[in-house]
């Protein structure tokens, strides 16, 4: 389908491309990823982003554009960090590399609080990922805006072309939004973002892509997979879901999660393959090894299941993508490989076996767009639960005992949590076993036992999320609980780690 007076978004290979596409989503209007070489693929743009990339626009391999091209399309472009330096050199400019770093925050300080930078404050914070700088500048060139220290942080040229050096995509760039805002109003009739359209071209891309192959859709109950399992039904193709009981779900969450597809209308087969994950887990610690077995082992199942069906469907989301560092050719750091993300399941992606629709996005947007395919609200806001699930809520072997106190806790927590209005409020939360035996005194008698870990967080996407306030009553009342009721338990902690440096699971 061609687009028109969309915003195209050309990716240089930035960590943070998808994020651009995400807020100007959010500021009302369609956005879509390009690869630079695709440039005469972008049909009718309405407007231009260049996003930042990793490269040094004087690398042998930097990734270029077709300038006459860009020009061609007659439309407002922005050039974000790498995309700001290559404009600054079509523009006759020069950049210069450097082994001096700037990482983290400056001041934006615009020149005139017009255009680009209308409305904004006389100085914001802005979130700056950059080596290389603009040099020298050509004629033509306007400086809108500089750091605290004199330096260009954006450029203009004519009355369509605009650079930036930070990052307004990042939450870190307070007034970033208003920037993209600011440009986005040069554009003129811009094509509105409205998740029914989404929804309309997913159901296109599925339709197209899969034919009349057979498909096994893996489906755990979370947000995504069963907002997946929503749109492939609707969208009629030939699909079986599956969800697979590994043993290492909450407490009673196969009968909740039957229930709740029932409720939907949606069949799914259950599989029962506790014995196989325990028996391939016994011993296993280490934590990449613990996520790698239960990948692999899904696809044992899935495939013992229906045979080798054509296509494997699953609900990844962004996150999981960059956290993993999984795309060909990725830069970023692996932080830890998601169990969708196994080398198995690399070889099916490499053979064209894979399905991912929502794979380019967060959780926000596939809750909404959940909410526009009728799935009920208590469904759609459930907390996101990891597909190895207990096994990275137990640091070191996993074994059945376990899983049990984990299972016990956990459903004490989340029950406190609903008790007090506090499950909505919170984005994610949890009990984990932490395999240290402390000493305590039970009915007078010495107790050598383990520790339980209390774990609630906020955040927008995963990439980044802080520790809740909960209220000590909620505390008190689950450790008494949990003290009390839960069997090989005698000290209950609360976690107090923003992710940054610690993540949300314990592993
Ligand atoms: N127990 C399971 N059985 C079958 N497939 C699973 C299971 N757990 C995870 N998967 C597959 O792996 C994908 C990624 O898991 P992930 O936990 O990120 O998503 P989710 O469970 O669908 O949603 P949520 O993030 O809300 O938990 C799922 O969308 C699903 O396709
Ligand atoms: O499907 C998944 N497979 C995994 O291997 C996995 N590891 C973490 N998570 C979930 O991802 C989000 C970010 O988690 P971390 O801060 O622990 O990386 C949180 O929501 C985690 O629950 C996973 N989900
Ligand atoms: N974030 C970016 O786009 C960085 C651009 C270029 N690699 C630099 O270091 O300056
Ligand atoms: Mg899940």
């Amino acid at each position: 389908m061609e687009e028109v007076n969309h915003v195209a978004v050309l990716d240089f290979g930035s960590q943070y491309t998808q994020l651009i596409v995400r807020r100007v989503r959010e500021l009302g209007y369609f956005a879509k990823l390009y690869r630079p070489e695709d440039l005469s693929r972008l049909g009718e743009p309405g407007a231009i982003i260049l996003s930042g990339g990793p490269k040094s626009t004087a690398d042998a391999d930097a990734p270029d554009i077709d300038f006459a091209t860009l020009d061609n399309f007659g439309v407002p472009v922005l050039g974000v960090c790498y995309g700001m330096q290559l404009l600054n050199l079509k523009f006759g400019g020069t950049v210069e590399p450097s082994d001096r770093r700037e990482y983290g925050p400056a001041q934006l300080i615009p020149t005139e609080k017009t255009g680009l930078f209308a409305n904004l404050s006389e100085r914001s914070q802005i979130w700056m990922s950059h080596s290389d700088t603009v040099k020298n500048l050509s004629g033509e060139t306007k400086v809108l805006a500089e750091n605290q220290h004199g330096t260009p942080v954006s450029l203009g040229w004519g009355d369509r072309f605009y650079g930036i050096q930070f990052h307004p995509e990042v939450t870190h760039s307070h007034e970033g939004t208003q920037v993209l805002r600011n440009f986005l109003h040069l554009a003129k009739g811009l094509t509105e973002f409205r998740i029914e359209d989404m929804k309309r071209d997913l159901l296109a891309e599925i339709r197209e892509r899969v034919g009349d192959k057979q498909v096994v859709c893996g489906v755990s109950g979370g947000v995504d997979s069963t907002v997946l399992a929503v749109l492939l039904n609707e969208a009629g193709i030939n699909m079986r879901a599956i969800f697979v009981d590994h043993g290492l779900m909450r407490k009673d969450e196969g009968v909740e999660v039957r229930k709740n597809f029932e409720r939907m209308g949606v069949p799914i087969e259950t599989i029962d393959a506790s014995e196989l994950f325990f028996e391939r887990l016994e011993g296993v610690a280490e934590p990449e090894k613990k996520r790698e077995i239960i990948g692999n082992l899904f696809i044992d199942v899935f495939w013992e299941a229906v045979g080798n069906a054509e296509l494997l469907a699953q609900g990844t989301l962004y996150p999981d993508v960059i956290e993993s560092a999984s795309n060909e050719g990725s830069k970023a750091s692996k932080i830890k490989t998601h169990h969708n993300r196994v080398d198995r399941i690399l070889e099916l992606q490499r053979q064209g076996k894979v399905l991912e629709p929502l794979a380019e996005l967060f959780k926000d947007e596939v809750r909404e767009l959940g909410i526009s395919l009728g799935i009920q609200p208590d469904i759609v806001n459930r907390h996101p639960f990891p597909g190895p699930g207990l096994a990275v809520r137990c640091p070191g072997v996993v074994d059945r005992e376990r899983v049990r106190i984990i299972q016990d806790a956990d459903d004490i927590f989340i029950g406190k949590l609903r008790e007090h209005g506090w499950y909505d409020k919170v984005w994610q939360a949890y009990a984990c076993l932490i395999p240290v035996k402390t000493v305590g005194v039970k009915g007078d008698e010495r107790s050598y036992e383990w520790a339980v870990g209390l774990r609630a967080v906020i955040s927008e996407d995963a990439m980044t999320a802080d520790w809740v306030e909960l209220p000590y009553e909620i505390l008190r009342e689950t450790s008494h609980r949990i003290l009390n009721d839960v069997p090989g338990v005698n000290r209950v902690l609360y976690d107090v780690s923003t992710k940054p440096p610690a993540s949300i699971e314990w592993e």
